[in-house]
């Protein structure tokens, strides 16, 4: 079974986490309440970005876990959309054995202006695709 984690201050992140869980008929849950479960599915890791990181509960999650022979798709928001916080969880979930088959990563609106209106619907198609293709839903798109 597939798993949907994530961190999510303001609500962005949650949005996409979200959208992954749905295309995948599971429940996405605060990685503050959630358990590593069976490592038989795709484990979706999601975060904000923090001061350039991701959020502290993802670090402390990903520290307090064995991920050795888990497959590991990372997601995240932030302002500038530029990633930073899915490369801070690649670095830590590969520090704990993890394969990592994937990211998303899409703009997320901070403040009241900046990247407003993100994650937008375009946002959320992809992070759907994005979820189809990681758990092997539908062949991965070639760009
Ligand atoms: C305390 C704080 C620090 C942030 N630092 C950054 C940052 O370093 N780089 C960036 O691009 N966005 C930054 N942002 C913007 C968030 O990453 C962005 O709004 C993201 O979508 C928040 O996700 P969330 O709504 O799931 O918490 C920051 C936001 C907050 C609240």
């Amino acid at each position: 079974m597939h798993q949907v984690l994530y961190d999510s201050r303001g609500g962005n992140t949650k949005k996409v986490a979200d959208a992954i869980a749905g295309e995948l008929g599971v429940t996405a849950v605060d990685v503050k309440a959630a358990s590593l479960g069976p490592g038989d599915g795709v484990l979706f890791l999601g975060s904000g970005c923090y001061g350039g990181k991701p959020g502290e509960a993802m670090v402390k999650f990903i520290e307090a876990n064995d991920l050795r022979g888990r497959r590991v798709a990372l997601f995240g928001t932030s302002g500038g959309g530029a990633g930073n916080e899915v490369k801070g969880m690649e670095a830590a979930v590969k520090g704990k054995g993890a394969e990592v088959i994937g990211r998303y990563f899409c703009k997320g609106q901070m403040a009241l202006f900046f990247s407003r209106g993100h994650p937008n619907p375009a946002d959320i198609d992809a992070a759907r695709t994005f979820a189809r293709e990681m758990a092997g839903l539908e062949s991965v798109t070639v760009v």
